[in-house]
């Protein structure tokens, strides 16, 4: 299956060089706190690498300039960042996880060393590299070792990850969203995955109209309340929980 290359995306390499420089104190403040976990990693030799600290540690990233699963795009940072700083509310540690559209795996690994038990998916073709960098950062350092998986939107949902035997707590996505062809089958793959007790949680850089008509039909599915707002970053983070479910059961699921 082809990787999806959005027409409309810009260099994630240039985005935060705009953050700060509009938007109110509070979001200027937060943007370049996220974005100073951000350092360059003493490596040397053809390989390029990026570095973050996330739970007090060093994280390096290996991308691959050719593939967009293999960039580290902002909203990452965004989720987990929040992860990192909300962890009385929205603890991980034992929670069953999903990524969806995990790229070079930075959400996967910050959840993995916040105690989770993670399974990553992307398409094939992004995997090896998704692999490399879960193994490379969370190998002797977590409670759980991920797990990196296919997952197709909206393909063998039933097979792959049956209802009975596969219920997460969370599940996490950091940009999944922006001018591609299956944005139907990202909504049934949420649907299907998010249970009476699951939360997603959702970082999302607003770029052009699908965006917005997204959000507009997930809100016909799921609560939404809005986490963060990052105007300088064009970066939302929400949380969202089925429409069947009430803010009770999600309490009571926390507690577990
Ligand atoms: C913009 S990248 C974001 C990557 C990562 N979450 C991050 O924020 O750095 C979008 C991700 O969605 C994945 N993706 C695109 N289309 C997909 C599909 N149909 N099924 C599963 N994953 C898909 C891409 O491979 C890529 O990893």
């Amino acid at each position: 299956m082809e990787t999806q290359q959005p027409k409309t995306m810009d260099d994630p390499k240039n985005r935060h060089k705009d953050a700060c420089k509009a938007g109110s104190a509070v979001d200027a403040e937060l943007a370049s706190a996220i974005m100073a976990r951000q350092f360059h990693p003493p490596v040397t030799g053809p390989e390029v690498w990026e570095g973050y600290v996330f739970s007090g540690l060093e994280i390096l990233i290996k991308e691959s300039t050719d593939l967009y699963g293999a960039v580290l795009w902002p909203s990452a940072m965004v989720l987990c960042h929040f992860l990192e700083n909300n962890q009385d509310k929205y603890n991980l540690l034992d929670k069953n996880v999903i990524e969806l559209g995990a790229g070079t795996g930075l959400v996967t690994i910050v959840s993995s060393l916040l105690g989770a038990k993670v399974t990553s998916t992307d398409l094939p073709d992004v995997l090896g590299n998704l692999q490399y960098n879960v193994t490379r950062n969370t190998k002797g350092r977590c409670k759980y070792t991920p797990l990196v998986t296919e997952l197709i939107w909206g393909q063998e949902l039933d097979q792959r990850f049956p209802c009975a035997t596969h219920r997460f707590d969370y599940i996490l996505a950091a940009d999944v969203v922006y001018a591609h062809p299956y944005l139907q089958e990202l909504m049934d793959t949420f649907e299907y995955l998010c249970q009476e007790n699951t939360q997603i949680l959702w970082a999302m850089r607003f770029r052009l109209d699908p965006e917005n008509s997204f959000v507009d039909r997930f809100r016909q599915c799921f609560h939404l309340e809005e986490l963060y707002d990052l105007p300088s970053l064009s970066i939302k983070l929400y949380r969202a929980w089925r429409r069947d479910s009430t803010t009770k059961d999600l309490r009571e699921a926390a507690k577990h």
